[in-house]
């Protein structure tokens, strides 16, 4: 791959000699299934969450990106800090006691603030100031898009349309937003904790004030110098994957928004001020802002309509709302058991009249997101336009295998993918709200 191996030489090195205070990310070549991660997660009791369940889009088997939970130990000052905003958030969420709509309406507010702060494509950071520059910077961008390559190819070839920058800068999320992934729902999963996530909150904290740890965060921390990002969804994502450690249930909808927001949504808000706003669009700014977390919660409510079953058996976890399937005459046992009728090839009617409620729901997501791709900048179109068709799709499948979510999983095609770029394409191309 394309870090030399020099680099490489050090991060082997650094992972060997880690002890619990030092960080690493391994790139090793062998394959490994995100399947058995998960497996040996829930074998250690650990409570793992399920975002995106099974299978990711394009994982195979050269490119592996892999946290230990090896991390920097923070010094007393940094571990004060970082305590001290934890507290105020969760006081100020507390206090206000804020709805998921609120908790991401106010980051929302935040990035469109920061992003109004500088001029145009003005980072926030100096790029002067930085220790990575050359061709290690270099060569960190070129594993970023390896990783996002193999990972998402799709995301990967939409972002050829888009300046070489902004797609290095792209990638630089995607790979931080995967290793944040992959704490909770990686190899390492089982061996998680509640701290190790702090730490990478501090990595996080350090990236935004121009210090990487190694040099993945290198990456982004350029990425912060070039573009105006915000840190709030960074953190907000951070305290998503807390709530996979700790909240198996989901009351009401607003539960389960939230977190929606946290774990998708909030990529949206991390993407926007990369891929930019059209210079002809005279609207309000928060339009397509709101159309960015629509985009990041119709993937997610997609993502965990998809894999209903797969959740229930391996975790148990349940990403519905317990009050809407009350509504439905639906228990919450009854989900544990597959309220299914494999016997006779049917599911449960309750169930089929549920499971549309739930994709109407995640459509009308879509659908406001996609009010709102066409006010991006034309370069940013195209990979946009072909997350929104591909994860729509899934909610097709899900009705052709008639709403049977317990013991089959939606899949859609390689060929089907790669079918729709070309329609992605030219709905970029040829937006229709002009
Ligand atoms: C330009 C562009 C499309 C950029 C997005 C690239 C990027 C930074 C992606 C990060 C994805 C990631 C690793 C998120 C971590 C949490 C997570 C895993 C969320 C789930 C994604 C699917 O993951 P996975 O690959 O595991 O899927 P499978 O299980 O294999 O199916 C999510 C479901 C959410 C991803 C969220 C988005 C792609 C939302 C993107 C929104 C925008 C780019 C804003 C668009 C703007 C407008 C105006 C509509």
């Amino acid at each position: 791959m394309t870090l030399s191996m020099l680099d490489a030489r050090r991060m082997a090195q650094r992972t060997a000699t880690s002890s619990s205070s030092s960080p690493s990310i391994i790139y090793a070549p062998s394959p490994i299934s995100n399947r058995s991660g998960r497996r040996a997660a829930a074998n250690h009791g650990i409570r793992n969450g399920s975002r995106r369940a099974a299978g990711r889009m394009g994982l195979c088997s050269t490119v592996q990106v892999n946290c230990t939970l090896a991390m920097p130990q923070p010094n007393h000052g940094q571990k004060m800090r970082l305590q001290q905003q934890q507290q105020q958030q969760l006081q100020q969420q507390q206090q206000q006691q804020l709805s998921g709509k609120q908790v991401e309406e106010q980051a929302m507010l935040q990035c469109i603030k920061t992003a109004q702060s500088v001029p145009p494509s003005t980072g926030l950071l100096n790029p002067r100031g930085l220790r990575w520059q050359g061709s290690s910077l270099e060569a960190a961008y070129e594993r970023c898009g390896a990783v996002c390559s193999e990972y998402a190819k799709t995301f990967y070839l939409g972002t050829q349309l888009m300046t070489p920058v902004q797609a290095r800068c792209i990638w630089a999320i995607y790979v931080w937003c995967r290793r944040t992934d992959e704490l909770v729902d990686g190899p390492n999963a089982s061996k998680i904790t509640p701290q190790a996530l702090d730490r990478w909150e501090e990595r996080l904290e350090s990236m935004f004030q121009g210090k990487p740890y190694d040099v993945l965060d290198a990456a982004l921390t350029d990425t912060i110098s070039k573009f105006p990002l915000e840190v709030q969804p960074f953190r907000d994502m951070i305290e998503g994957m807390r709530m996979d450690l700790f909240k198996s249930r989901y009351h009401t909808f607003d539960e389960l928004y939230e977190y929606c927001y946290r774990v998708a949504g909030t990529v949206g808000l991390m993407t926007m001020p990369v891929m930019g706003i059209d210079p002809n669009y005279k609207g309000p700014i928060d339009k397509v802002y709101k159309a960015a977390l629509a985009l990041g919660t119709a993937n997610q409510l997609t993502n965990i309509l998809r894999d209903v079953g797969e959740d229930i058996r391996e975790r148990d976890r349940i990403y519905l709302p317990l009050d809407e399937l009350k509504q439905f005459g639906i228990s919450e046992e009854e989900v544990k058991a597959g309220i299914h009728k494999p016997s006779q090839g049917k599911v449960d009617e309750r169930w089929r009249a549920f499971m549309k409620f739930q994709i109407k729901r995640a459509r009308e997501y879509f659908q406001e997101a996609e009010d709102g791709v066409d006010y991006l900048d034309v370069k940013a179109r195209w990979p946009v336009w072909s997350a929104l068709i591909l994860y729509r799709q899934i909610l097709d499948v899900i009705e052709k295998n008639d709403y049977d979510n317990f013991s089959m999983r939606a899949y859609v095609p390689k060929s089907k993918k790669f079918a729709s770029l070309p329609m992605a394409l030219f709905r970029a191309l040829v937006p229709k709200n002009k």
